[in-house]
């Protein structure tokens, strides 16, 4: 690599020195030639090296000759030719006259150490070379030129001295380098032979970067001799190359003009364009800062209410939810006891007893329900609680309530009721179906509803022996298993349903019990078996709401088996069911008592809490070890 580099080095110096010595050869053999027409001999060879070129003017004689020859006294110093000096001094006193006078000429000179030859190698032979071709010129211009003999400090003397060297050296290289065969260098002879300055200017003209220097020069300022008048250099004939040199100069000038003001104007765009959507997007910036802002705060209240929720939902989940009703007034002339209904379950009530100050009671649910309100806004409310059935969970809703307050109206709806007064279990169980039947490529359901009936005596035990077991297969068959239980005087529906997933089950209840009237058996006027069943019906109640009390009182000891009833609804109340009261009010004034003993009841059965409800899910697994076992009991017990 360094090798290569070498040679590339080698290589570039070797051509670099070649080249400057063919340069020398074309302006160095002329400028001899010249200085021996001027001074005589040099003492070197007609086509000397550069050495000694150099060498020989190096002591500055022969260049003062030659310069006092065209332009007498220009050295005024006699040469020291007496050596009284160190001769290196003498030498260097020449040169430097020499170099003065040309100064003074206003010729192109050189330094006087460009004749060291140290210096030779660094091309510095070419300044001389320049130098007394200018000289030459100058000579040649001035031994031509008629006019100019007589014109002591006329501006073409200078025009000429600071034009006609520069230029015409530098054109007569030119035209030497370019070895042009169309004989432009005989044109330069022209310049000196035909002794005219119209011929000068002709040249001139063909060098365009000439004219602007010439026209630079004359617009100096300085006086023009007015024995010479210069043509205008419009009017100076030009060949077709230059022509269209010139117009292909001016075309690209004029491009590039116009390239300049096009990107000007563009740069200006892009500036206000950059002004712009700097603006723009410091006002992005602010609107962004402001949005954030703005869903940092949303964010906040969002996370809030969220936790408020997560903390309700937790709540609510473990204690029973209840909700109140309250049946419109039938009577315009009976006076009402609700004084306000809230959105987010509270209720007051006014006793009509106690004077306006005194007789607000008040009471919180999970949601109270208006005299307004429909079957629909009641179902809404209740149907996610409903649909837990399909995931394994027991579900168990009550109606409670006095005599008439609307319990059957929100279990079942009204005696022959429309379709927009369908009640919860109609409702309910038409929403199971219709589940079902989206699912039906996945799971298969049984549901079997259990129509019970309370019987009139006291039993032990779980037996029920007015319950039967049907299977059903759409709404309309609970439906008319519902219309046959609704004439006993209370009646509890269970729909069970089973579910066959890959081989596991889910197994869950739905309790829809429309219990009796919750009011006291004297009150109910009822005789015979009615009040046998009033006083039965009125101790399960009560038991109920023993079982309630201990819940609440979270009591190690819970009386579920006090009525069947309660041991009926001991899953949905003391285990991982989940459970909803509708506490049901009559609101007229004389139901006041009741009304006030049903809003206490169903205060505390909110309060009580419930397990954690589980979902009662079984894998294939289970289910065939629970076979096993039963299976083994029975072994074990036939083998008695
Ligand atoms: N929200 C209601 N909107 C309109 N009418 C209602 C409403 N609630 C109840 N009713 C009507 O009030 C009357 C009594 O209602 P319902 O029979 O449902 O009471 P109940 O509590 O079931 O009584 P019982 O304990 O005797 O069975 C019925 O005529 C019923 O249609």
């Amino acid at each position: 690599m360094a090798s290569a580099i070498t040679t590339g080095l080698h290589e570039f110096s070797f051509g670099f020195k070649k080249s400057r010595r063919s340069r020398f050869r074309r302006g160095g053999f002329k400028a001899v030639q010249w200085l021996q027409s001027i001074v005589g001999k040099l003492g070197i060879s007609d086509q000397p090296s550069e050495k000694e070129f150099v060498s020989c003017l190096r002591n500055g004689l022969i260049l003062c000759n030659a310069i006092n020859k065209i332009h007498p006294g220009a050295v005024s110093k006699s040469f020291n030719r007496e050596y009284q000096l160190p001769q290196a001094y003498q030498y260097f006193e020449n040169v430097r006259n020499f170099l003065v006078a040309l100064e003074q000429l206003r010729l192109p000179g050189f330094e006087a150490s460009d004749l060291e030859k140290d210096n030779l190698e660094a091309g510095s032979v070419s300044k001389v070379v320049d130098c007394i071709l200018g000289l030459k010129g100058y000579h040649e211009c001035k031994m031509t030129s008629s006019g100019y003999k007589h014109v002591k400090t006329p501006t073409f003397q200078l025009s000429a001295t600071k034009v006609l060297p520069v230029s015409a050296s530098k054109a007569s290289r030119q035209l030497e380098r370019n070895d042009c065969a169309d004989g432009e260098s005989d044109q330069l002879k022209v310049i000196a032979n035909e002794n005219s300055t119209v011929n000068f200017q002709k040249i001139i003209s063909r060098f365009p970067e000439l004219q602007s220097i010439f026209k630079n020069f004359l617009n100096e300022g300085t006086p023009k001799p007015s024995d010479v008048k210069p043509m205008p250099l419009e009017e100076l004939p030009v060949n077709e190359d230059d022509k269209c040199r010139t117009s292909l100069l001016h075309t690209t000038s004029y491009n590039h003009k116009r390239l300049l003001k096009t990107q000007e104007n563009e740069l200006a765009v892009l500036k206000t364009l950059f002004i712009q959507t700097k603006q723009d997007f410091k006002e992005f910036q602010a609107h962004q800062q402001r949005d954030l802002m703005e869903l940092g705060n949303q964010m906040q209240e969002m996370s809030s209410a969220a936790q408020d929720i997560t903390k309700w939902w937790k709540r609510t989940e473990r204690n029973i939810r209840v909700f109140c009703r309250v049946r419109p007034i039938f009577n315009s002339e009976m006076k009402g006891v609700i004084d306000y209904i809230g959105k987010d379950g509270s209720l007051f009530v006014l006793d009509p007893s106690k004077p306006q100050k005194d007789a607000r009671k008040t009471f919180q649910f999970n949601q109270v329900f208006a005299p307004t309100a429909t079957q629909d806004d009641v179902f809404r409310e209740t149907q996610p609680l409903i649909r837990s059935v399909m995931d394994g969970y027991n579900v168990c809703i009550f109606a409670y309530g006095q005599t008439g307050s609307g319990k059957t109206y929100t279990m079942s709806g009204p005696p022959g009721r429309s379709a927009t007064e369908m009640g919860i279990n109609y409702l309910a169980l038409n929403d199971l179906f219709l589940i079902c039947d989206k699912r039906k490529d996945m799971m298969t359901y049984d549901i079997r509803p259990n129509d019970i009936r309370t019987c009139s005596s006291e039993d032990d035990g779980l037996s029920l022996p007015d319950a039967t077991m049907h299977s059903v297969n759409s709404t309309m068959d609970v439906l008319r298993l519902m219309e046959a239980g609704e004439v006993n005087r209370a009646y509890f529906y269970g729909a069970r349903t089973w579910e066959d997933t890959s081989g596991g089950t889910i197994r869950s209840c739905l309790h829809l019990v429309d219990l009796a009237g919750s009011e006291r058996v004297d009150k109910s006027e009822v005789t015979g078996d009615r009040l046998k069943e009033a006083q039965y019906i009125n101790k399960s109640l009560s038991c109920l709401g023993d079982v309630i009390y201990a819940l609440a009182q979270k009591n190690s000891h819970i009386p579920y088996r006090n009525s069947k009833l309660t041991l009926l609804l001991q899953d949905a109340l003391g285990g991982q069911a989940k459970t909803l009261m509708f506490a049901h009010l009559s609101p007229e004034e004389d139901s006041f008592g009741e009304t006030v003993s049903t809003l206490k009841f169903a205060q505390r059965v909110s309060t009580v809490e419930l397990g954690v409800a589980r979902a009662h899910k079984e894998t294939r697994e289970v289910m065939h070890l629970k076979e096993q076992i039963e299976h083994l009991k029975k072994a074990l017990g036939s083998g008695d």
